[in-house]
């Protein structure tokens, strides 16, 4: 939603697709649509699996570029609904790269990869050139493999193809699954919340980066990405290739986001603390940013107080204190 806005306000023409899924509150998602609507951009209703679609997409609007957001994200999820992340993460993206590659001209793809795939590394910050082949959730392992994927359409089609490893994305329209967002909902709620500690009673630690920031740097890896060289996916190409973090370089341990909410929301949270279980979960997270910040500029400028003062306004004219969706 956020990425689209940006494109529009500064005069670019855009076309969403979501399936809407019932991840979570699916009716969040289309406030969210209410608010692309209003300003002036057109969402389809479908699934990027749904190859019939993209080809009529394709065949109605010449695009020159694809942002690929679309994904089942979460990381604890994966344990629940594995087949959901092979479904949109993996087939999905495949699908959708068929439609780029077939397409005349062939669109500059940008897509989310993920911070999980730095896995179990214990190296930071993390660098691009670090190992990402110790995921430690299935989420992880189909973002790790849609970077192998987009590079083989890179390599035998020419696409051109653009990775961007998010770190923890939070801010107003964001996603109620994630810790910032319910911690919200029940600390307000009078509601305990569980914080995970990880071994040693260490606190977990994330490069919480805010939304406005990440949308920077998605406009910035768009306007940088060079056209695809490969035609109709008839030609192989030398387009490229290319990944990056986009982070905020500066960790904040879980209970620190705690203890911002708790003045932000002045309510005192009720805090279960529990040993990290074997769930997917990474201990901590940390960007070097210095590549996306040669190619494009990158440089993050909010931090995570003044990022969640914005959420949290947010927060309070959508759902209330109550926690009720008003829209
Ligand atoms: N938010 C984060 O912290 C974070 C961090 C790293 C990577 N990412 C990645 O960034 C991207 C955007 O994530 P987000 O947090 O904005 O989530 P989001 O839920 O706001 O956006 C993802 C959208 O994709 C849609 N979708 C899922 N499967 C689909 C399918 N098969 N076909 C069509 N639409 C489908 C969902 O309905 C949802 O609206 C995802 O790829 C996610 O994996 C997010
Ligand atoms: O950067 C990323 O790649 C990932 O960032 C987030 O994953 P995560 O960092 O695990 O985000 P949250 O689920 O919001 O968790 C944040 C922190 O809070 C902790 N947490 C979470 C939930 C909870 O109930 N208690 C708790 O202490 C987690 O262990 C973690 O340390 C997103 O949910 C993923 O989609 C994304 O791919």
């Amino acid at each position: 939603m956020h990425v689209s806005l940006a494109l529009k306000k500064r005069g670019d023409g855009v076309v969403g697709l979501d399936n809407f899924n019932n991840y979570y509150d699916p009716s969040l998602k289309r406030a969210r649509r209410g608010v692309l609507e209003n300003h002036g951009i057109f969402i389809v209703e479908g699934d990027i699996n749904d190859a019939a679609l993209l080809k009529k997409l394709f065949h109605m609007i010449s695009f020159t570029h694809v942002m690929h957001l679309a994904a089942q994200a979460g990381v604890r999820y994966a344990m629940e609904n594995p087949s959901s992340y092979v479904h949109s993460n993996i087939a999905g993206l495949v699908t959708l790269l068929e439609a780029c590659k077939s397409a005349e001209p062939q669109p500059a793809v940008v897509w989310a990869s993920s911070s999980s795939v730095y896995g179990l590394n214990t190296k930071v910050p993390f660098s691009e050139l670090d190992r990402t082949d110790r995921p430690a959730s299935l989420y992880a392992a189909t973002k790790k493999a849609g970077e192998e994927i987009t590079h083989t359409y890179n390599h035998i089609y020419g696409l051109s193809i653009t990775g961007l490893r998010f770190f923890t994305v939070y801010g107003p329209w964001g996603r109620p699954d994630m810790a910032y967002f319910s911690f919200t909902k029940d600390i307000l709620a009078g509601k305990p919340i569980t914080v995970y500690q990880g071994p040693k009673e260490m606190d977990l630690a994330r490069d919480f980066t805010y939304i406005d920031d990440i949308v920077k740097g998605c406009l910035g890896s768009l306007d940088t990405a060079k056209k695809s060289t490969g035609i109709g996916g008839k030609k192989k190409g030398q387009a490229q290739y290319r990944i990056f973090n986009l982070g905020n370089t500066s960790p904040v341990t879980v209970p620190n986001l705690v203890n911002i909410l708790e003045k932000l929301l002045k309510v005192k949270a009720k805090q279960h603390i529990v040993a990290m279980p074997g769930n997917g979960d990474v201990p901590f997270t940390h960007a070097n940013i210095t590549l996306a910040h040669e190619e494009f500029g990158y440089r993050p400028t909010t931090d995570l107080s003044a990022g969640l003062k914005k959420f949290v306004r947010w927060y309070l004219s959508f759902y209330g204190a109550d926690g009720v969706n008003r829209s």
